[in-house]
């Protein structure tokens, strides 16, 4: 049952701290000039003087020792003069460019770029995660200076195994994997899709305190059916089409295989694979590995959240959701896995059977409305294709405007991947919806493969609507001093809580009771105040804070489902006596800080 028991802890946490206490030693295996080439140890001008002799470093840099303080806002400044330089520039350009002097500390290092980027979260999200990361996507042959995280081919074929071991770190918490076929609304983008997994691992440093030492972002490069790039001398991936059928598998298979073996305890998160083998390696894999996939489940769990906020927005109970028309567009990998949600929710809120709950549900791709005639119907979307009979007034293929005419949708929700269809004739249709607050979710990435911008969608759909977007967009000016507020319903608002309540529980699994309490945890991080002032998420701000409720409601879950086998020091009894408060406690207590430990050398 969905409990909205508001976390009281919700606003204690906001205020939370997170530990800066003095970290312990950190042991490093070189010396000298090595550590100041590796971005995970260097310290650039911060080497206090008794360190650069302990480790062989006196004489290769400049005498003065800088604070880290310092050394912050001298890289601050010169992002705010990057700003002030390429001001009036067209927009790309811009974003690349800030891009690059973060992708150069980055590359530099590691402890200052995470500092950076948790402080500024807010502003350096859109850079390094949607909308920019597409961008740099597209571009990235051109762009790419040094390998991030690693890349299997399908020229390695049995060779995985060993390469596997290739990977410097000895632990690995957190891994993001992607066959770049479905790069979010770009499309195939092959080897050019690793800016996805960098990307997702950063939030997951920024927002869930991993270790950067402890992740791996990975590119399964099995060709590309992108012709552009087979024909681009400067592609950097393999010049062959896609693998498919059982070779494909095998790959995906062996890599897996190879990856549990090294590392039997990290958690792998599949992300933007063409729909296919999204459903089917969630399938093959969900009971033999602990992994998940973003795209189906962390989306629907978000925008479930969303869903419910937008009832509440209404000033409705939450038990009114059974009651609430959706209009979804995009029946993909995303919107398959959010109805799907959303009709379990449905289901338990009400009591009915998940048959007569798919009523209030209308899906759409595109070719229109999906209905039972449908010729050639992917398996995935036909549990909720239409009965002709049930819709009235209505047919197979039926356009979006006809069914929003016709079924006045409380909810018109976008994953389609296609910029603008959310038009103005669609948007004005919804001024007609049976809700007092209408919302429109048009949550593809990246900007521009949003259905719609949220200022066409406050002008011609209404004042009153309550609006979320994939990628950020600002708050709309609507006059008179009122601010049409703009959610970003994001899939990073749960994944990296699913990612390290998994972790810290030792679960070797990731069940549907866990990613549900992800979703419920988010749905009720929200006042009823924020709700009705159409603010359904919180702001990016505070992303640590949620991250640390919804990874506690994670492992509560795991506990609950005894799949939690426990984690370093704490064995699946003191998890299992932990309240939620402790819980949270612990949470936040292992969420890794930056700051510049004591380096110790070790041979
Ligand atoms: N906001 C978020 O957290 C997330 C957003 N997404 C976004 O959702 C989009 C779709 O992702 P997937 O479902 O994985 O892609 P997909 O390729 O599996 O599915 C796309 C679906 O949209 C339909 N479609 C295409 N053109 C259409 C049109 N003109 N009208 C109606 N439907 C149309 C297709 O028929 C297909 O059913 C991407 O842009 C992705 O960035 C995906 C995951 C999370
Ligand atoms: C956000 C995300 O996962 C996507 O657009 O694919
Ligand atoms: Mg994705």
């Amino acid at each position: 049952m969905w409990k909205l028991a508001r976390f009281a802890a919700a606003n204690l946490s906001r205020s939370r701290r997170f530990s800066t206490a003095i970290p312990g030693p950190c042991i490093v295996h070189k010396r000298g000039a090595d550590i100041l080439h590796d971005p995970w140890f260097n310290k650039d001008t911060g080497f206090p003087l008794t360190e650069r002799d302990r480790l062989g470093l006196r004489g290769l840099l400049p005498p003065r020792v800088i604070s880290f303080e310092q050394q912050y806002a001298r890289f601050m400044e010169s992002y705010r003069s990057l700003e002030k330089n390429t001001r009036g520039q067209p927009d790309s350009i811009v974003s690349l460019a800030k891009w690059r002097i973060l992708n150069r500390l980055h590359d530099r290092n590691e402890t200052l770029y995470y500092r950076v980027l948790i402080d500024n979260i807010k502003n350096f999200a859109p850079i390094i995660y949607t909308p920019t990361v597409g961008l740099v996507c597209q571009n990235y042959s051109g762009l790419f200076r040094r390998p991030r995280g690693m890349y299997f081919s399908a020229k390695d074929k049995g060779e995985m195994m060993s390469m596997i071991y290739n990977w410097p770190a000895e632990q690995v918490d957190m891994i993001v994997l992607t066959d770049g076929s479905r790069i979010l609304g770009l499309g195939d983008l092959g080897v050019q899709g690793i800016g996805i997994p960098i990307g997702k691992l950063d939030m997951y440093v920024a927002a869930a305190g991993i270790n950067p030492q402890r992740i791996l972002p990975v590119m399964l490069d099995v060709g590309t059916n992108n012709q552009k790039l087979l024909e681009d001398p400067l592609y950097l991936g393999l010049r062959q089409p896609r693998l498919e059928e059982e070779e494909y598998l095998s790959i995906v298979d062996e890599f897996m295989e190879a990856v549990f073996t090294r590392w039997p305890k990290a958690i792998v998160q599949f992300e933007d694979f063409q729909m296919k083998w999204a459903f089917e390696t969630l399938q093959r894999y969900r009971k033999r590995f602990c992994m998940f996939n973003d795209d189906i489940q962390g989306t629907a769990g978000v925008a479930l959240a969303g869903l419910l906020g937008a009832v509440r927005a209404q000033g409705r109970p939450l038990a009114d959701f059974v009651n609430q028309k959706i209009v979804m567009v995009g029946a993909g990998s995303a919107g398959l896995g959010v109805i799907n949600m959303a009709i379990q929710a449905v289901s338990r809120m009400s009591g009915n059977s998940e048959t007569r709950t798919k009523n209030q549900f209308f899906l759409l791709d595109k070719d229109g409305l999906i209905t039972k005639e449908r010729k050639g119907l992917d398996p995935s979307a036909s549990p909720f294709a239409k009965d002709p009979r049930d819709i009235e007034g209505l047919r197979e293929g039926a356009s979006l405007v006809e069914v929003i005419k016709k079924v006045r949708p409380h909810v018109l929700l976008g994953l389609s991947g296609v910029g603008g269809i959310f038009n103005e004739e669609v948007l004005k249709a919804m001024r007609e919806s049976d809700s007092s607050k209408p919302a429109i979710f048009a949550m593809s990435n990246p900007t521009m493969n949003a259905e719609c911008t949220a200022a066409d969608a406050f002008k011609h759909a209404g004042e009153n609507i309550v609006f979320a977007s994939g990628s950020p967009f600002e708050n709309v000016d609507l006059g008179n001093g009122k601010v049409g507020h703009v959610n970003q319903a994001n899939n990073m608002y749960l994944f990296p809580g699913i990612g390290l309540g998994t972790l810290l529980s030792g679960a070797h699994f990731i069940t549907d009771g866990m990613l549900q309490a992800a979703a419920e945890c988010l749905a009720s991080y929200m006042t009823d105040e924020d709700t009705q002032n159409g603010i359904l998420y919180p702001s990016i701000n505070s992303i640590r804070d949620i991250t640390a409720e919804v990874g506690a409601a994670v492992l509560r879950a795991a506990v609950a489902e005894e799949l939690a086998e426990g984690h370093g020091d704490m064995g699946p009894r003191e998890l299992k006596n932990m309240s939620k408060e402790e819980t949270v406690e612990y949470i936040t207590r292992n969420m890794w800080y930056p700051i510049y430990s004591p380096l110790v050398h070790e041979k």
